[in-house]
């Protein structure tokens, strides 16, 4: 039958979102009983860019970050990869913001904060994420932001390849050096849709807005943009930092992370380093041991493998319910 790679271990339930060469189905983890995203990507529609899963894949297993979307599973059939991601209850930021019209600039605030510490950690890491838009960023119960890469944009920094056509779709955010189609540096990018980002959390609406993508791309590479007049000043001031035409006047990650208007309410830099450590947790290794019949030290063993398998993401999910205040459990004793 279809997606019989995961029976007995996900109980797959409806499709939550699809586009390109990718679907997203909720599911449950049968051992933990927690909710999972498994993206769903057919190898034939994918062609020449299969390699970017694997890039991706990779990306993934060294991202660890409060604010990033976590993979906890990878299974490859001959035609289909599917990857098990942390599920996000409360849906996309862009359906939040429509939900709210716009918002306050103290909640604005709070969800850059999570942005900006999210992509300082990619890039710290050496990636760029090329596709920041509110589609790619995902509330989980707590109302915090985690960001996704749901259309395979996030590359090692640098380097110019006009796949603007191909995976990002509305190009309302990306930055004039990407629409002409010049030498880009991905993070350069990144700053801009940054700010365009901060603009729509803040206004509403897009800075840069037009039905036909010819004039888009001119009003992106004019840089010019209203302001609402109810704005504040140093809001404004934020938002022209990144929004500079020429990559070299505009703001740098390092220098967000200590700006006044995001540091307004804290008066510490953003902390973007990731909350996660390799340290395997022995409340969570108690119960594998129980439940596989192995002693802790050979049950700490496979799980320090970090092979991506069953065992990944049942440590991780285990981890995820403790995190969540939930009883370290196994649901059936095998
Ligand atoms: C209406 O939508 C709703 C409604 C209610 C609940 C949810 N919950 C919910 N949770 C989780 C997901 C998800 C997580 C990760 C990935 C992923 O592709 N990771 C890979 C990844 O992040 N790489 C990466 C990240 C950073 C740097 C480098 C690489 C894909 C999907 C989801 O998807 C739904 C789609 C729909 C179309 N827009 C995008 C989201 N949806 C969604």
């Amino acid at each position: 039958s279809e997606y019989s790679e995961l029976r007995g271990l996900y109980h797959l339930r409806e499709t939550i979102g699809s586009g390109g060469f990718a679907k997203v189905k909720l599911a449950y983890h049968a051992l933990t009983g927690e909710r999972v995203a498994i993206k769903i990507m057919d190898k034939r529609k994918l062609g020449e860019d299969l390699p970017r899963v694997k890039t991706e894949i990779d990306a993934m297993k060294n991202l660890w970050h409060q604010h990033i979307c976590k993979l906890f599973q990878v299974i490859e059939t001959e035609t289909k990869f599917y990857m098990v991601l942390e599920y996000c209850p409360e849906g996309e930021l862009f359906d939040y913001i429509v939900s709210k019209d716009k918002l306050s600039e103290d909640e604005a605030r709070i969800f850059f904060r999570q942005i900006v510490s999210a992509v300082a950690y990619i890039h710290s890491n050496g990636y760029a994420h090329r596709d920041l838009k509110p589609e790619n960023l995902l509330l989980d119960e707590d109302q915090n932001l985690k960001l996704i890469d749901f259309g395979l944009c996030a590359k090692p920094k640098g380097g110019m390849d006009n796949h603007l056509q191909t995976c990002c779709g509305s190009p309302a955010y990306a930055a004039p050096e990407l629409v002409s189609g010049l030498e880009y540096l991905g993070s350069e990018a990144d700053l801009w849709s940054m700010g365009i980002l901060l603009y729509a959390l803040l206004c509403g609406y897009l800075p840069f807005d037009d039905d036909r993508i010819k004039n888009l791309y001119e009003k992106i590479q004019s840089g010019k943009y209203e302001t609402p007049s109810w704005l504040g000043e140093e809001s404004k001031l934020l938002i022209s930092q990144m929004l500079q035409v020429n990559p070299k006047h505009r703001i740098t990650i390092r220098h967000l992370l200590k700006h006044p208007w995001l540091t307004k309410d804290t008066n510490v830099p953003v902390e973007w380093q990731s909350k996660y450590n390799r340290k395997v947790d022995e409340d969570c290794l108690t119960e594998l041991a129980v439940h596989y019949g192995k002693s802790k030290e050979e049950m700490e063993y496979m799980v320090t493998e970090w092979k991506y398998d069953y065992l990944t993401a049942t440590y991780f999910l285990l981890l995820e319910k403790k995190l969540k205040g939930r009883p370290v459990r196994l649901l059936t004793k095998s």
